[in-house]
């Protein structure tokens, strides 16, 4: 579902990530793990096409790009960040939030859909008409992740989607995340700092450091503390 084939991502002439190759199958859930400043957003970024000066070769579903920007469109990948105050509109209402997609998209049964993708994250009908501030962090999620599917993707790049809330909630948006996938057969591709997301959430992982891959492991192995790689062990004791 996602290739990417000897990967070099440059931003001006510092190259942050280095001969990346992964090959994720259609719904397996991949994760990118590794210290701060390793490359692991800029992989997300250059998939999402916001990134395009790298070499090398990404393949999603077809789409296939060489060099130049990617392309997968928005029905077939969208992407949760990890704020999601930031990334909603202060003034839209959730009803406008999720309706702008499907209007671009000139999608039919809008009022179907957006209730449908609402009671899909766990929000009942009332909260249609409120604004970002009148959510908890949450259920701010719960909308982000409600307009990520508005479209129907069939992958979800996930840039860090629970660490900027609370413990306790943070478990709600993994156990939704984790149904999503199954119920709508998603594959997703996840940054993680927290190796515990990666064991809930996902079948396999990559450990980046530097912008190199220096693993790559079943997260039976992570489960086991049996990753074999100097940074790996050091990630698992920290
Ligand atoms: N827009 C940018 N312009 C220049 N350099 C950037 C830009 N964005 C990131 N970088 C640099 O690229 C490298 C990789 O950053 P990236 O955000 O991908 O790392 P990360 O592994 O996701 O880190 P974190 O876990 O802190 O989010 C870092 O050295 C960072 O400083």
């Amino acid at each position: 579902m996602i290739r990417l084939d000897n990967l070099d991502i440059f931003y001006g002439e510092t190259r942050v990530v280095k001969g990346m190759n992964l090959d994720i199958a259609r719904g397996e859930s991949f994760a990118l793990v590794g210290e701060s400043g390793s490359g692991k957003s800029t992989v997300l970024k250059a998939l999402a096409g916001q990134v395009d000066s790298w070499t090398g070769k990404m393949t999603v579903a077809d789409k296939i790009a060489e060099n130049g920007k990617m392309r997968a469109g928005p029905r077939l990948m969208q992407m949760v960040f990890q704020d999601p105050y930031g990334s909603l509109h202060p003034r839209k209402t959730v009803h406008a939030t999720l309706m702008e997609p499907l209007q671009i998209h000139k999608m039919d049964r809008r009022e179907e859909r957006i209730s449908d993708v609402l009671q899909a994250v766990g929000l009942g009908a009332h909260f249609r008409f409120r604004l970002p501030h009148q959510l908890s962090g949450g259920q701010r999620q719960r909308v982000a992740i409600a307009r990520a599917l508005m479209l129907e993707p069939q992958i979800l790049l996930l840039d860090e989607p629970t660490s900027a809330l609370d413990v306790s909630v943070q478990a709600e948006i993994l156990n939704l995340l984790k149904s999503l996938r199954q119920s709508r057969g998603l594959t997703y591709l996840l940054v993680a700092h927290d190796l515990s997301v990666v064991s809930f959430l996902c079948d396999r992982l990559a450990v980046l450091r530097h912008g190199e891959v220096q693993e790559m492991a079943d997260v039976s192995a992570l489960k086991a503390r049996a990753l074999t790689s100097d940074y790996g062990q050091h990630l698992l004791a920290s």
